[in-house]
């Protein structure tokens, strides 16, 4: 049933159905890993919603808070109102306990993309899901919330990071997102190929990254600190409009720049448990690279966001943002 689903995705040992009803709706089991949640009723507010979980392997906090959601429902003490998919990302990652197996899978969902090996093929298969979703429900608003945890401590603990793309995003949304207790929002300036920006870019979803708090082993996460966001998913399952906030405290940032790795002697110019949002003044040296040199702040200052000078070569070690001014309502 619903509850053993996170438990029998970890141990194919184990059987379970693969398709099945609780009180309120149907599931079927798609993909590894990947669940479809049918309403017997579906309500007039409902989205096609999409709660992915465990993209990064060792980021457990969403996968206690999407099973929450499940024994709820089986429970019959949340009624189905939406059609929901979710989904585990990189299952072999989850059972390691590592962010990932090969290759970091939330820079792969990119249609065509030709790259071969285990995290490229899940990416393929998690986009063609997506695709279907989305297609079997083409009448409902989109939504698709993808769930992380950050590495290091941060100014903000609990942040959204909004895709880049042509599409908006609606003004309820950061009403949804204050109410569920997001302290930060984080504007991507350019196409990052994210789960989230798949979503965005190719189905007009409304869709954001989450950070909830900061990586932990099960068990050991602060579950207390996600009852808003565990209370916006469940209004969202449910069908029904969620409680909405006041966004005015929420502070917005925007990316400036990029941070790569391009050498193999690449290092950051500051301490490892930096938090995420630290300021750095005009002129500050933050990394130093064998093959581009030295990255200084320019004539304003910048905050470092997930900064990681342990990527592949190629790959993004920091997010260099700074304040802006929230969308207009
Ligand atoms: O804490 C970190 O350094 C990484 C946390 C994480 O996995 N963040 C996501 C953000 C995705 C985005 O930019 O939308 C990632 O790096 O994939
Ligand atoms: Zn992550």
């Amino acid at each position: 049933m619903l509850g053993e689903w996170l438990d029998c995705t970890l141990d194919e040992q184990r059987d379970t159905s693969r398709q099945g009803t609780f009180a309120s709706g149907r599931f079927a089991i798609s993909a590894p890993g990947v669940l479809r949640l049918t309403p017997h009723r579906q309500r007039p507010d409902a989205h096609a919603c999409i709660f992915s979980a465990a993209i990064h392997g060792n980021e457990t906090a969403p996968v206690e808070l999407i099973g929450r959601l499940l024994s709820a429902l089986e429970a019959g003490t949340l009624t189905l109102g939406a059609p929901v998919l979710v989904i585990l990302g990189n299952i072999p990652a989850l059972k390691a306990q590592q962010r990932f197996v090969h290759t970091n899978l939330n820079r792969l969902f990119e249609r065509g993309l030709s790259a071969s090996g285990d995290e490229p093929d899940r990416a393929r298969e998690l986009m063609a899901e997506v695709d279907r979703f989305f297609d079997d429900y083409a009448e409902l608003p989109r939504l698709h919330y993808d769930l992380h945890t950050a590495i290091r401590a941060s100014l903000f603990p609990r942040f959204v990071v909004e895709p880049y793309a042509d599409s908006d995003t609606h003004s309820e949304q950061w009403r949804w997102l204050a109410a569920a207790d997001m302290q930060a929002v984080l504007h991507q300036h350019q196409h990052s190929w994210t789960f989230s920006h798949y979503s965005k870019h190719y189905h007009g979803a409304q869709s954001f990254t989450f950070e909830l708090g900061r990586v932990a082993p099960f068990g050991e996460n602060d579950m207390a600190a996600l009852q808003p966001m565990l209370a916006l998913i469940s209004r969202l399952g449910e069908g029904m409009p969620p409680e909405a906030g006041a966004t005015a405290s929420v502070p917005y940032f925007r990316v400036q720049h990029e941070l790569m790795r391009h050498g193999d002697a690449f290092t950051l110019c500051f301490a490892d448990d930096t938090p995420n949002f630290t300021r750095f003044a005009p002129g500050t040296c933050l990394a130093k690279d064998d093959v581009s040199g030295e990255f200084r702040v320019g004539d304003t200052p910048l905050h470092v966001v997930f900064p990681n000078a342990n990527v592949e070569t190629g790959a993004r070690a920091a997010l260099l943002v700074a304040p802006c001014a929230p969308p207009a309502e």
